[in-house]
């Protein structure tokens, strides 16, 4: 079967363009002229599996972020290039932040076409291989040792984990996804005296309403229509060892009647069972909701609560420890580097963990994980940089340059493409960045000129800008590009540090506050 891509787009010629492109390369191409055909045709199971899906962000009725949204509720994970025309760049940011693997300007440059959906298929592919992608250690070699944890917070999280690994008490792992607090849990697990027994995990959020009690509990033969075997449940299953109870705040309120008598009396009735069961477990459990304020909203059991929340450890999220984003990043570039087999790469560059750093991780460590796979197959170089992160440059608002670079590294530099004729020159975008930070006055332009990592050369009326104003920019840049540390900053301007810190004084630059305004 060849592999195939649906193209979503209300204008003809436009699908009519991509399609050629497509097919030229060999691939199928499924139409569809707006968001709900294409939610249709990736629903009907004869229409043949979708491999990719090409969407245009304007379109009338449902416009291609919808659709995106309703594509991953319904967990339709095909990976998704956006189409967007010139300037639609929030609408781009909004798409990437909800999983867009990539966008595309039109008019479509057919290179750069082939290229985003070549690099999309070729991560999809590695995430689908059935060999275990090795980004973190296996789950039986978790322990505290292997944990990143540099940031302070997270040592606090580690030591107060440590002192509850030492006992037998409940504890309750609070933070927002993807922060690692089932990495947390088989940690303590691992240091607990149970570390040789299981540790068994039930994802309460996952399990269908009507089974979870039989998932929980287990059931007898014939208990139920369609229970045509007996089941052990979650609870015997973890007998003696551990038992995780991942996104606890979902359970419904009957099952937290049964678990509450689970935990208090360490006793389970198998659904259709004559006989209680007694059991030994030691529970951890987890969530991303404000328990107690499902508690205070009658969703969730008070005294449960207070049965599983006796050790309450809170992670932050991983933009409250920004401290500990390069040696993640570090880990998962050599690890991936291994198991994807690209040993060409060697490391990550400074530039890559600078904007690694700046970006906010929504989706925390899982995000930071995916994100560095993604780098790790489709780089060539010998190190990752910043231009192997499109997508958080273009959340930072740096789109043009990293896209640029990005795309440059893959097209031939000699046929210019219709995009390529189109970008403006650096010098001309650095004057439409003044000229915007201009008409944003509360922006401010020095400050643009650092988002965008250049200097702008030209002031609002095109004019070269006088180089006092050039030179504190360039200071400010660096400090900022250099987290700070002014031995480096003064090394890479050249300049001795007493120099350094004499242009500070001169230009009224306090790096502790820039930090600070971070
Ligand atoms: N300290 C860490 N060091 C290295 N890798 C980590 C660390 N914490 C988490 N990870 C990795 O990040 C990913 C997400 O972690 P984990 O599944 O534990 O998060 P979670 O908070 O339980 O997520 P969810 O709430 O979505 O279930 C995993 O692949 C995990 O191995």
């Amino acid at each position: 079967m060849p592999i195939t891509i649906l193209t979503v787009d209300d204008e003809p010629v436009q699908r009519r363009l991509a399609n050629e492109t497509l097919t030229r390369a060999g691939y199928r191409v499924v139409e569809a002229e707006h968001g709900e055909a294409a939610l249709r045709i990736l629903s009907d199971e004869s229409a043949g599996p979708i491999d990719l899906v090409l969407l245009d962000l304007m379109m009338p009725g449902m416009d291609g972020l919808e659709t995106l949204e309703v594509m991953r509720q319904k967990e339709f994970d095909q990976p998704v290039v956006v189409l967007t025309a010139k300037g639609g760049m929030e609408s781009v940011i909004a798409a990437m932040r909800a999983g867009a693997f990539d966008y595309v300007v039109k008019p479509v440059a057919p290179e750069r076409l082939r290229a985003a959906v070549h690099d999309a298929l070729k991560v999809k592919e590695r995430v689908e291989t059935p060999r275990r992608r090795k980004g973190s250690a296996s789950n039986a070699s978790i322990s505290f040792d292997n944990l990143i944890g540099r940031s302070e917070a997270m040592a606090r999280v580690i030591t107060m984990a440590k002192k509850a690994a030492a006992s037998n008490i409940p504890i309750i792992i609070e933070g927002e996804s993807g922060v690692g607090k089932e990495k947390l849990a088989r940690a303590i697990a691992n240091a607990s005296d149970r570390a040789r027994k299981k540790f068994v995990t039930v994802n309460c959020g996952a399990i269908p309403k009507d089974l979870v009690e039989s998932i929980l509990f287990g059931h007898e033969k014939g208990a139920f229509t369609g229970a045509t075997e007996r089941q052990t449940g979650k609870f015997v299953e973890a007998d003696g060892g551990t038992l995780f109870l991942d996104e606890i705040g979902d359970l419904p309120l009957d099952a937290q009647v049964k678990l509450l008598r689970a935990v208090q009396e360490g006793e389970v009735d198998p659904v259709g069972a004559r006989q209680t069961r007694q059991v030994d477990v030691r529970f951890i459990s987890a969530t991303h909701h404000d328990l107690l304020a499902a508690v205070q909203a009658g969703h969730f059991r008070e005294d449960l609560f207070y049965r599983l929340s006796v050790f309450p450890i809170r992670m932050p999220p991983l933009r409250e420890r920004r401290d500990d984003i390069v040696p993640l990043a570090e880990q998962f570039t050599r690890n991936f580097a291994r198991s994807e087999n690209a040993g060409h790469i060697k490391g990550i560059d400074r530039s890559a963990l600078n904007l690694l750093m700046r970006y906010d991780w929504p989706g925390n460590i899982r995000q930071l994980e995916n994100t560095i796979f993604r780098a790790v197959v489709l780089a060539d170089g010998p190190q990752l940089t910043q231009n192997d992160f499109p997508q958080i440059a273009t959340q930072l608002g740096t789109p043009v340059a990293g896209h640029e670079r990005h795309l440059s590294d893959r097209e031939d530099r000699r046929a210019p493409t219709d995009e390529a004729a189109n970008e403006l020159s650096g010098l001309r975008r650095a004057a439409a960045a003044l000229r915007q930070a201009e008409q944003h006055p509360t922006s401010d332009p020095a400050s643009d000129a650092l988002m965008d990592g250049f200097l702008a050369a030209l002031d609002s009326d095109d004019h070269i800008r006088p180089l006092t104003e050039i030179e504190e920019e360039m200071i400010r840049l660096a400090i900022d590009h250099y987290g700070g540390q002014m031995s480096e900053v003064a090394r890479r301007l050249g300049i001795g540090r007493s120099t350094l810190y004499r242009k500070l004084k001169e230009y009224g630059i306090d790096p502790d506050a820039m930090r600070e305004a971070g």
